[in-house]
């Protein structure tokens, strides 16, 4: 259940899927579309600030791309999630009035930036207030892709569990082991702290350019991108997804990789080349992989990744805390409301 002090019942439902603030009525404020029904905390945010009238799609399915574009019509501000495309096209049909887009991620290749920036569209997202919640569960993603431990339940529960065997159900341990982090940022750091009592022996990262300051936080050695693929026991993938990491982890990756090796996506599906990654995880070129993200999302079940009993497959719920949701809600409302005042946003992305 969302810890909130308001419930949507205190909203007035004037549609089907359509909730609107308050403030509709006094049409002098700027103008807001929330694509989505969001946690209340940024709900009650947006309401009790009197500064905006807004409206919201109110269900769990994203809005038809078609009734989107008629909503953002005349809209000053966006409060959005990851699944809308906020390109030229919506932002066209938007219009001028247009001044800020916050969204609910800390992920940001579903907005186009350029198209942002040439129209001088101040856009918030919602950092640091994920970052436990992520980690705890690239963690939690790591041990069980490890450790087997999803082929294990299933095992257990549908009578392949038989006499106690040697060798049976044997995974790889992180004692002694050498953690990769691809793009070092807050969470690869976050991961790290917490698998550091796990006895790892040593962590290296890469990225576009040396981080001294995170890397000193848990003691991570620089290495180059072939360094990382070579000696990495456990990979795990905390890079943004950019035009320039597109596809980045691919046959080129995971051939230099150890037999022993284990890869872990909690970032974006949009990096890896699940063709080469099927391949290498059906061939045994590394041991296995966990994903919490893929392409597309959802993953269609007859996906061939799907039938691989060393990958471990979730359908994107790194952030998925009551806490973290609701905070990442509240954020994103403080973000669209510094916009609109013309205030420095708490988190802005630099365009
Ligand atoms: O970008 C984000 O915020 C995550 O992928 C969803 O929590």
């Amino acid at each position: 259940m969302w810890c909130s002090r308001t419930a949507l019942g205190r909203l007035r439902r004037i549609a089907p899927c359509t909730v609107t603030g308050f403030h509709r009525a006094m049409s002098t404020l700027p103008k807001v579309y929330v694509t989505r029904k969001v946690p209340p905390d940024g709900l009650d945010i947006l309401r009790e600030s009197g500064q905006v009238q807004f409206e919201m799609w109110d269900s769990d399915e994203p809005v038809p791309r078609v009734e989107l574009l008629k909503k953002v019509k005349g809209c000053d501000g966006i409060l959005c999630v990851l699944t809308e495309k906020i390109d030229a096209q919506l932002l066209e049909a938007a219009g001028p009035n247009l001044k800020v887009v916050s969204t609910m991620s800390v992920g940001f290749d579903h907005l186009s930036l350029d198209d942002l920036k040439k129209r001088g569209i101040r856009v918030g997202y919602t950092p640091d207030v994920l970052t436990d919640c992520v980690a705890e569960l690239t963690v939690a993603l790591l041990l069980a892709t490890s450790r087997r431990l999803i082929e294990a339940t299933h095992e257990a529960k549908t009578g392949g569990w038989g006499t106690w065997r040697t060798s049976w159900l044997c995974g790889h341990e992180l004692a002694n082991s050498t953690v990769g982090i691809l793009g070092l940022g807050r969470i690869g750091v976050a991961i790290a702290e917490r698998l550091k009592p796990f006895k790892v022996k040593k962590f290296i990262y890469t990225d576009v350019e040396q981080r001294p300051e995170l890397a000193n936080m848990i003691e991570a050695e620089y290495v180059s991108f072939d360094d990382m693929a070579k000696q990495s026991d456990f990979l795990a993938v905390c890079c943004a997804l950019t035009p320039e990491t597109h596809g980045i982890c691919n046959w080129n990756l995971f051939s230099k990789m150890k037999k022993n090796a284990i890869f872990i996506n909690t970032s974006r599906g949009g990096v890896v080349n699940q063709e080469d990654l099927y391949e290498a995880l059906s061939t045994g070129l590394i041991a296995g992989a966990g994903l919490d993200v893929t392409t597309p999302e959802p993953l269609p079940t007859h996906h061939p990744l799907f039938t691989l009993k060393n990958c471990a497959i979730l359908p994107h719920i790194a952030s998925a805390s009551y806490t973290t949701r609701n905070a990442m809600s509240a954020l994103a409302a403080n973000n669209l409301l510094a916009g609109l005042r013309g205030e420095p946003m708490p988190k802005e992305l630099k365009l």
